[in-house]
This record gives structure tokens, sequence and C-alpha cells, in this order.
């Protein structure tokens, strides 16, 4: 049985991801969107130079120990000093209120003694204190935030500065799930002899919602294969971007989803890939499409999902792939098999930095150790093992 490299495998999926598609949506819901076009500044920030501090703007040369300047006005933050200000003048000035045209410095107001509508210092001018230059934020034709960026808090405050009510984001895919398997049952029901509670796609819908514009469960399929037929063509008639089963994709009689899926126009790219876990994914296209078999066991489900949807979700969205971390190992790995292993692993914190916990189960039914899990070691396929303190490669689970 020849089993599929993990990158070819993931090379024919994002070879089937569309071009990224644009929609543009108020500053107000695009947090955590994609920003599909680069955010350029179309004005200077600040728009004119602007006092840091509340006290006094002159001209920094005519500062000297016992002079008094006269205050000739008054600029405020909304409403700046109409008139320029001239040799031996000082106007009072407010925090982010405009420079008058002539000043270049300003003295707050605790080192300042105002006398009727003279004013002395206290301390000497430092030319071009306590003022922000026109631009010195950001200026116009600057690029602030690059396409492809998961739009954080601070860059949605950057681009409300940047005078954008809205901003260009990418489209994200429409998820459709399916969970198969005569013994599953849902959360909270009383459970029968036999009966397994059904966890992937509450697990699935967790990990893709923040790239998807919906997500739509279409529940639990038992193996008949009629049935099989009826829901997955249901699932397709919503036409979904994507659509994402669980279980039956291995090779007993009760697997059943390969051929269900050929059967209503599934082209297939690939079944079975050399990882572990996740031995069984299989991966097609119907139309504009793309269907992804997921193995029914709860790990190799979260597992695959983490390692060739989100990539595809990713690619669909134009946001770059996070980097893959290298850190020492806080304990010993035990040799692998000729199958890529992704090692359920933890983040801990040692007084040399952090390094990376091994976790030694490996049974891909075993969901609370992957629930333990910060981190996937990449262990290559026949790794001998590694001992403490050598570096490897590590992905964080929660990365998107
Ligand atoms: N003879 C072979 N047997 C198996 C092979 C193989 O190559 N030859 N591969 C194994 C591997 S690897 C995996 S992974 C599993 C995958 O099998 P299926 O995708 O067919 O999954 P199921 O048989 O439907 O279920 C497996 C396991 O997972 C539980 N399950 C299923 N769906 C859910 C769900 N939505 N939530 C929670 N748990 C679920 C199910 O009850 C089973 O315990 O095949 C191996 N066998
Ligand atoms: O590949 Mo299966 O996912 O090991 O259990």
């Amino acid at each position: 049985m020849s089993l599929l490299p993990v990158e070819q495998a993931l090379a024919a999926i994002l070879a089937r991801v569309p071009p990224v598609g644009t929609e543009r949506v108020a500053l107000s819901a695009a947090a955590g969107r994609v920003l599909a076009a680069p955010l350029v500044a179309t004005h200077d920030q600040p728009p004119f130079h602007a006092s840091a501090m509340d006290g006094y703007a002159l001209r920094a040369a005519d500062v000297s120990e016992g002079t008094a300047l006269k205050i000739i006005g008054m600029s405020q933050a909304g409403s700046g000093f109409a008139g320029a200000l001239g040799p031996g003048e000082a106007v009072r000035i407010f925090t982010g209120a405009p420079l008058p045209p002539g000043a270049d410095t300003v003295i707050m107001q605790e080192q300042a003694v105002r006398e009727g509508d003279m004013v002395r210092f206290t301390a000497p001018a430092r030319l071009g204190h306590s003022v922000r230059p026109k631009g010195n934020d950001f200026a116009k034709g600057d690029v602030l935030i690059e396409a492809g960026a998961r739009l954080t808090p601070m860059q949605i405050s950057v681009a409300a500065a940047a005078n954008q009510a809205e901003l260009a984001v990418a489209r994200r895919p429409r998820i459709g799930l399916l969970a198969t398997g005569d013994e599953l049952v849902l959360p909270g029901s009383a459970l029968g002899p036999d009966q397994i509670v059904a966890s992937n796609s509450f697990g699935l819908a967790a990990l893709l919602a923040p790239y998807a514009d919906d997500i739509e469960d279409h529940g639990i399929v038992g193996d008949e294969d009629a049935l099989l037929r009826a829901r997955l063509d249901q699932a397709f008639a919503a036409a979904p971007d994507i659509l994402v089963t669980t279980g039956g994709a291995s090779v007993g009689e009760h697997d059943l989803v390969q051929d269900a899926l050929k059967d209503l126009g599934v082209s297939l790219d690939f079944w079975r890939i050399n990882m572990r876990p996740g031995k069984p994914l299989m991966f097609g296209t119907r139309g504009q499409t793309l269907v992804f078999g997921l193995p029914g066991n709860p790990v190799s489900a979260m597992v695959t999902a983490i390692m060739f949807i989100k990539p595809a979700l990713r690619a669909w969205l134009g946001h770059p792939e996070p980097d893959h971390w290298r850190l020492p190992l806080a304990a010993p790995t035990p040799p692998n098999s000729a199958r890529r292993h992704y090692m359920r692993a933890r983040l801990v914190h040692t007084p040399d930095g952090p390094q990376v916990l091994p976790i030694s189960q490996t049974d891909s039914g075993h969901t609370s150790s992957l629930a333990h899990a910060d981190l996937l070691i990449v262990q290559p396929e026949n790794d001998p093992g590694q001992s403490a303190g050598t570096n490897v490669e590590v992905l964080p689970i929660d990365a998107f």
C-alpha cells in the first residue's frame, strides 16, 4: 500500500484552492479578518505639527532665564490659534492642539509661571520638545498593514486613525461538516450499549470557525450506504465551498465514504497519506467544492484538520503559513516508524527558556492527551528518536 508523502498531499490540496476573493467590511466587523490589500495611508498623521503637552508654544531661541514672553492667544485641540507667532511671543496650548505657525517648541505648564498675559519659564527650552511633528506617526503613502495580515485590535485602531471606515478583506469559505458512524450519538445523550459520543464535528467547528463565513453541521449519518448518499447529497446541495466528512475513511466494510463521494461526482486527488495520526485522509473536489474525508478517530480528525484544512484555509484567505518553531526537547522522544509522526507535546517554561515536552500517548482515539497539547512535534519518517536537549521542529496548535 503506497502512502502519499505529507508534502505531496499538501501541495495537491493547495493546488485546488481558488484565488483570494475580496469583500469590503465595516471597520467594526474587521477584527480577525484577513486584509486583502495593503492598507496605505492617505494622509499624514498627525495631520499638523501638534503639541504633546498642556503648556505654551514658543520659539526655543526666545527662551532665556528671566525673559518673559507675551501670550498672544490660545490653541486647543480642534480649534487652533488663527494667527502666527512672532519673536518674544507665546501661545497657550493644549495636548493635541496644532502648533501655531512660527512656534517650534512647547514647554509644559508645570515649568511655566504665568503673570497676567506674560509667561516665564523655570526650565530651558529644548528645540522641538513636546511637539509631535506632522506625519510623525505615519505619512501619506506609508504601508500601514500588509495584505495577508489577520487584523488585530491594534491594526483596527491604526486603520481607523488612517481614516478608513471600511477595509478590503478576504472572503471566507462556507464549510459543511458531516459525521459518519452507526455508533455515534450527540453530546448530552443517554449513552446506549456500544455507543460513542460524537466529538469530531464540535472540535472541527471550533477549529475552523475563525476562517469560515459559515459552518453548517449536517449532523450524524449511520453506516448505511443509501442514507449516507442522501445526506451527502443534501450537504452538497447547500453548495459549501468546503465539505468535511469524518469517519468511514479506512478499509473496513463499513467504510463507505470514499465510494459514496465518488458516486456523487467527487474526483479524488488522493487517499491515504504517510503520517500518523491521520493515515486514511482523503481529498478531492466536486465542482468548486473542496472535499476532505477525515478519519473518524478524533485525534486523527483534529490533527489532519490542523495539518491540511488549516493550510488550505490560510491559502484561501491569503494569510501566510506560520513559522514552524525549533525548540529543545525537555525529554527524549522514542524512535518513529516509517510514517511522519505529529506527536502531541506541551510547551513548558524552564529556567533555560521554553522547551517542548513530548506526550507519550499516541492512540488516535485519545482525545484528552490532545486536549493537553499546545504543540505538535514533527517527527520525521524513521527518526531514530532524539535525546533531551535536541532542537526539534514544532508546530503551535493554536497558530492561525
Ligand atoms: N485494517 C485496517 N484498519 C484500520 C486502518 C488500516 O489501515 N487497516 N487504519 C486505521 C487508522 S490509521 C484509522 S485513523 C482508522 C480510521 O478509520 P475510519 O476513518 O474508517 O473511522 P471509523 O472507523 O469510522 O472510526 C474510527 C474510530 O473513531 C470513532 N469516531 C468516528 N467518528 C467519530 C466522531 N464524529 N466523534 C468521535 N469519535 C468518532 C469511532 O467510534 C471509532 O472508534 O482506521 C484504522 N483501522
Ligand atoms: O492514522 Mo490513524 O489516524 O493512526 O489512527
